[in-house]
């Protein structure tokens, strides 16, 4: 039978301007990530629920107010070495408030959503965005090896409801 792995939530969230067809996306300047574009988010606390926490960060790092969210995915990742999966739960914004401003965290641009920056973003980002795209629900799991940057095994699919 499998052990369960302890697993940590964290929060993804992607603002999204459908008119214009961007998505706005954070160079990441210090920490976990750094030097990657990524969607806002963090650690869920104790005291908030998965969407509360993903409203709270991208707050915190884009000056943004989500007036609505959606989550359309979930990514699990795991590490060698490391006993503690991540679970990140994904949301995109598609009714915001306020203007996006860079933190000490985040440097904020729009890109648009059928040009990514792929080569400046996490190798599993490549492989679910597609589904983004489609408006498909995903599920995705990626083992990476201990440089973090390699993918040693995927499993990734949509999903009817989350
Ligand atoms: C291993 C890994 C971690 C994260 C992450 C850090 C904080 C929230 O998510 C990723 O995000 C993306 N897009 N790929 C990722 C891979």
């Amino acid at each position: 039978e499998h052990q369960a792995m302890a697993h940590r939530l964290y929060t993804l969230v992607f603002p999204m301007n459908k008119q214009d067809g961007k998505v706005l996306l954070g160079m990441k300047k210090r920490g976990f990530g750094r030097d990657k574009f990524n969607g806002f988010g963090g650690k869920v606390e104790a005291k908030e629920t998965i969407a509360e926490g993903a409203a709270r960060e991208l707050a915190e790092e884009s000056e943004l107010v989500a007036k609505s969210m959606k989550q359309c995915g979930l990514l699990l990742f795991y590490f060698e070495n490391d006993p503690v999966a991540m679970e990140v739960h994904v949301f995109l914004v598609h009714e915001y408030e306020g203007t996006e401003a860079e933190s000490d965290e985040m440097r904020p641009q729009w890109f648009d959503i059928h040009d990514l920056p792929f080569k400046l973003m996490w190798a599993d980002d490549s492989l679910w965005w597609p589904y983004v795209l489609k408006g498909q629900k995903f599920v995705g799991q990626f083992w990476f090896k201990a440089n973090q940057a390699t993918i040693a095994r995927q499993k990734l699919g949509a999903v009817e409801s989350l």
